[in-house]
């Protein structure tokens, strides 16, 4: 069981918000969507609560049609989904618990079983005495869990979150991310969310789908997508890296050579001929970085973040900048070995600048 989206494509003028999206996302499952800003993810959100209506393609969950191109339309209101909004979307003028009970209006329910339901949700969300604050009364997380009661209240089997965590403080959102995970699996909701936030996407999904350009360009679960991404795009909406663009100059046997700017790494065989434009990239874990002697590339710090644990450096080498941890403070302009320990090659259009297929992952670092 799960919901299907098959051919979907919305545009607004010249833009393509969707193009051509095909998914399947499992029930009972949380996926997480993610992607550069602009490449389509509200849109996608919007046209499976239908919000927004695709100009083509097919949506259907389980026995429910959705949308079938232009000649059928479920509205909003009879798809049984739930939806948290960036901003909460709270009533000002009603309390918590009138603004719970809100969701539960289509309903015709007695005022007793409004009531057994309301306290429930109170119990679920921690909201045990705050039924009769008004919205301005209440912190931010506690806003948060208010607008998913609400949107819990009908029991809806679908829920969509669009950035509903990202107006929270930083440690308020790794709480709320953990403790809404372990309710999105207590209750067995299928469960969508849109962010901006890595770790939020790592933390809380099962599956994560990566948009680029009104396309999904890969699904994946989070340990997939964070150690062996498929695209260069998904590498870097996981997290800060070092893109450092290349060519390969020789492939042989098992091995091929890429020429990142007049220094070579040695790479697993790539299956990419000799010539071939492509863009790689290194997290910042991912090297090994020394003062001492040893063979490496030589890069010039330029600039030193504190970040608690380690220090977060970025470097020149040539044009290129690099960034990588340590856990000492280098000196400014002190010149370091800097060695990727594993890097990923993808290659690059150079007509057009845009990827092409997923391509290689490297492993141990070879020196220039
Ligand atoms: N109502 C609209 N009218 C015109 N263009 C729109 C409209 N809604 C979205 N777009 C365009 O469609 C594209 C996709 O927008 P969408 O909001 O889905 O992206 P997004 O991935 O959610 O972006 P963000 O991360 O910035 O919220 C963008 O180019 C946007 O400008």
């Amino acid at each position: 069981m799960s919901l299907q989206i098959l051919g979907a494509s919305k545009r607004y003028g010249e833009v393509y918000a969707l193009n051509d999206v095909s998914l399947v996302l499992a029930d009972h499952q949380v996926h997480a969507i993610v992607g550069p800003s602009g490449s389509g993810k509200t849109t996608l959100l919007q046209a499976i609560c239908g919000l927004e209506r695709l100009d083509r393609g097919t949506i259907h969950w389980n026995h429910i049609e959705f949308q079938r191109d232009q000649t059928y339309f479920l509205p909003p209101e009879r798809r049984q989904i739930g939806m948290v909004f960036q901003d909460f979307a709270l009533f000002p003028h009603l309390t918590v618990g009138q603004n719970i009970a809100f969701g539960l209006g289509v309903r015709h329910w007695s005022t007793d079983r409004v009531q057994a339901r309301l306290q429930e949700l109170l119990t679920l969300l921690h909201l045990e005495g705050l039924q009769d604050r008004y919205p301005h009364e209440l912190s931010g997380g506690q806003k948060q869990r208010t607008a998913v009661a609400r949107a819990l209240a009908p029991d809806p089997r679908l829920l969509l979150l669009d950035e509903s965590l990202s107006s929270l403080d930083a440690a308020l959102r790794r709480t709320l991310q953990h403790e809404l995970r372990d309710l999105f699996k207590k209750l067995h909701l299928t469960v969508i969310l849109v962010t901006h936030d890595p770790t939020e996407a790592l933390v809380m999904a099962d599956n994560i789908a990566v948009m680029s350009q009104g396309r999904v360009i890969s699904v994946n679960p989070p340990q997939t997508l964070y150690e062996r991404p498929d695209s260069a795009i998904a590498a870097q909406l996981m997290g800060l890296v070092t893109l450092w663009p290349g060519r390969v100059v020789e492939s042989r046997g098992q091995y091929a050579v890429v020429d990142l700017e007049s220094c070579r790494v040695s790479i697993p065989a790539t299956g990419l001929p000799v010539g071939t434009a492509v863009m790689t990239v290194i997290r910042p874990s991912s090297c090994y970085v020394t003062s001492s002697r040893e063979p490496g590339i030589d890069v010039q710090v330029s600039q030193v973040r504190y970040m608690g644990d380690y220090f977060l450096v970025t470097g020149q080498y040539g044009n290129n900048t690099l960034h990588f941890y340590l856990d000492r403070p280098p000196k400014e302009r002190e010149t370091v070995q800097f060695n990727p320990e594993r890097l990923w090659c993808y290659p690059v259009d150079e007509a057009d600048d845009r990827e092409q297929q997923p391509a290689m992952e490297r492993k141990r670092g070879v020196g220039p």
